[in-house]
Formats: C-alpha cells, structure tokens, sequence
C-alpha cells in the first residue's frame, strides 16, 4: 500500500504505509472497524443502538466522536444494549473531529481496546455530523502506528431521506461545505433511513427510487438499502470487508454491474462515479506512475475520493485489484485468473471534476511495453 511523501513543512510526519495483508498473515484474529458517518440527525446513534441490541452474540466497543459541549450527550442518548450485544468499552474523543486534532487519542484508544484481555469483535466508531471520512480511511486502512490487530471494515454512512435531497441542492454549487456528498462518496454502505417519513403516496416509491439514483450517480459502488430506524440486516453493518483485497467476489460482482454515470445531469463540479475499461494488459509500474499522478501530484486537478477496480497486469497471471481512498492506494494480486474471466482492465473512480477521457487516455498509455 501506498501514500505520498510527507511535505517538507508538514509538523507531524505522516503515516508510512503498511502492506494490509502482511497484518492479515501475520495476526491470529483482526477486529473490524466499522466507521459510520451522515449529517446531522440522519440515524447514526439510532444505527448504533440498533446494532448493539440486535441478537449476535459479539463483543462490540463503540467509540464516539464529540465536539467539545456535546460530550457526555451522545452518550447519553445509546443504551448500551441489554439485548445480544456487550458493550465492551466506550471511549469518547473530545475536542476536535477525528480528522484532525484527536487522531492521536483516535490511536490510543483502538490500541486500548485491542490490548484488552478479552478479545472483542467489532468496533463500531460514531464520527460527528461534520466529520469527512476521509483521514479516518487512511488511519484505520493502513496507518503504521497501529501496531495492533484493527482493521477498517467499511465505511456506513446513514441519509435521511425526507432531507437528502435538500442538503444535496443546497451544496450542489458550493464547494466549500459538501459534507453530504463526501460522506456517501466514501461510503461502502448508504443506509436510507427514516423512509417512514416520506409522504406515504403512490408516488412514495418513485421519490425513494429517486433518491437511491441521486446516490448512485454519487457513488455506485455502495450498496443502498433503505429503513426505518436503521432496522437493516446486520450483514450490512459488520464483516464486510470492504478493504480487504483477498475479499474480492463482493467487489467483482460491483464492477460487473458498474457503468459509468452521465456527468450531464449533474453540475460540472459534482460528485460522480465514472469508470474506465481497457482490454490491453497494463504495466504495473506505469499504473503506479499514473495514478500517483492523479492522486498525489493532483496533476490534472482532478479530485478522486475512491478508487476500486480490478487490473490485468503485464507478466503475470494473478488478477490484481486496485483500492484507493483519497491519496494512499493498494495495487496487490488477489487471485489467479481463471478460464472463465474476462482479464481487462475495470477501475471504478469516484470524485469531483473527474475528466472520463483523460483518464482513459492516460491509463491507455499504461498498456505500451516499458
Ligand atoms: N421517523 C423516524 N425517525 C427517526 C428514524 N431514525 C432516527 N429517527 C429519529 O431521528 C432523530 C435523530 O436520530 P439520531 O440517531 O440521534 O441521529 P444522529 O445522526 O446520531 O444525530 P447527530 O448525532 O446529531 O448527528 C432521533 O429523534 C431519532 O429517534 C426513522 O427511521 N424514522
């Protein structure tokens, strides 16, 4: 796995990347955290409380993410599962987003609660209504201070759908405050909660089905599923491994059905999912170069969220997948190719100002022999 130099003027040095699958091989158990984000008043606490009293029988610690005058209310507001579940442990990170200021008690406390005599099994963590996703991707997926046994699982992010479409047209044009769309562009999982509340009419399900293709022209690689009260199968919210690169089937089965989604639609400076194909077999180190192009160097001032695809690399018979989330990225084999596959090329981006054609073109260029 990979992520960029750290700058010069940077103060705190940046995580060094980690190969996710040496952690796999080498512990005996990982305990997945499952990350759940949404704007404010979406479920998220209404999730967690649904997950903790649900009937499964593991040990899950819930860590929660507070700004400064709200803590001790969050936690006030979960009961703590007199149902399956056992909560095992809460930790509350005060005074600053998750993103930024509290990464290192973020740290902390996943080591605290791994190193605890008594395994758990999940970990679920509850970032506040404005947190963006994406640092806690990177420090979950792959940061090297983790020495421990945590692993990112998947990234939930819970909507409202009497209120979805309205806080994605008050952010269409701005770039500047786009929570709602960075949340379901990083998410593996978009729960449509509180569909109770869209006006019951012939025409209820034609407004939710308007809704699920609003995230989907955002995302379409999460999985939509639509509640009340966060009521969902479980199989939604724990062991998806969304990140994990030998968990592959889930994420073969989301390229075969992804296309890409017009950009006409919607504003130039959207959110969207685009997706490119190639049948040639590519250079690896020519995909690194391209992509760390496009990621790191930000050279063609695209701005890519996520990344998941499968690649049919030159001298090799291994099919690779290709993970990226933000700017660190994972290109490692996953499985031979098999008779029945089809080896090209599909990469799956989502993000803003993405340009269908240079992307093409470029990683067409990965395709010549060095
Ligand atoms: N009608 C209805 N109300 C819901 C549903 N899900 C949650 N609620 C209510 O919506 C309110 C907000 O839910 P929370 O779970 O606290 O939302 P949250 O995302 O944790 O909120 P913040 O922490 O403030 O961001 C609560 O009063 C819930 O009871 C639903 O499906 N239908």
């Amino acid at each position: 796995m990979k992520s960029p130099p750290p700058m010069d003027d940077e103060e705190e040095t940046p995580p060094l990347a980690v190969e996710i699958s040496d952690i796999n091989d080498a512990k005996e158990y990982v305990v997945g955290v499952t990350v759940i984000t949404g704007y404010l008043g979406a479920g998220k606490s209404t999730l967690i409380n649904y997950v903790l009293n649900a009937q499964h029988g593991k040990k899950i610690a819930v860590i929660l993410n507070e700004f400064g005058e709200e803590i001790g209310v969050e936690r006030a507001m979960i009961n703590d599962g007199n149902g399956g579940a056992l909560v095992e442990e809460w930790v509350e990170l005060a005074n600053g987003c998750v993103c930024c200021t509290v990464k290192h008690s973020l740290v902390q406390a996943l080591e605290q609660l791994v190193q605890r005599k008594e395994r758990l099994d999940h970990i679920l963590l509850e970032t506040t209504g404005l947190a963006n996703p994406a640092p806690l991707a990177s420090v979950l997926w792959l940061d090297d201070q983790l020495e421990s046994e945590v692993k990112l699982d998947s990234i939930i992010t819970v909507v409202d759908a009497k209120n979805l479409r309205l806080q994605l047209s008050e952010h269409r044009d701005s770039s500047s405050f786009p929570e709602a769309f960075t949340q379901i562009a990083f998410a593996d999982v978009v729960i449509l909660n509180k569909v109770d509340l869209v006006p019951q009419s012939p025409m209820a399900s034609d407004v939710l089905k308007e809704l699920e293709s609003d995230i989907y022209k955002i995302n379409s690689l999460a999985t939509i599923v639509r509640s009340v009260r966060c009521n969902v199968d479980l199989s939604m919210i724990l062991d998806r491994r969304a990140y994990d690169a030998k968990h592959i089937a889930h994420l073969e089965s989301l390229l075969k059905e992804n296309q890409s989604v017009s950009a006409n639609s919607l504003h130039d400076h959207s959110f969207r999912t685009l997706c490119i194909y190639e049948e040639q077999q590519v250079d690896l180190s020519k995909v690194e170069l391209w992509l760390e192009e496009i990621l790191w160097e930000k050279k063609y001032n695209m701005d890519v969220y996520r990344c998941k695809g499968i690649l049919n690399i030159l001298n090799s018979d291994q099919l690779h997948t290709i993970q990226a989330v933000r700017e660190i990225y994972e290109i490692v084999p996953a499985r031979k190719w098999q008779q029945h596959d089809n080896p090209i090329n599909k990469i799956v981006f989502i993000g803003r100002n993405l340009n269908e054609s240079l992307l093409r073109d470029l990683f067409r260029a990965c395709t010549l022999m060095p």
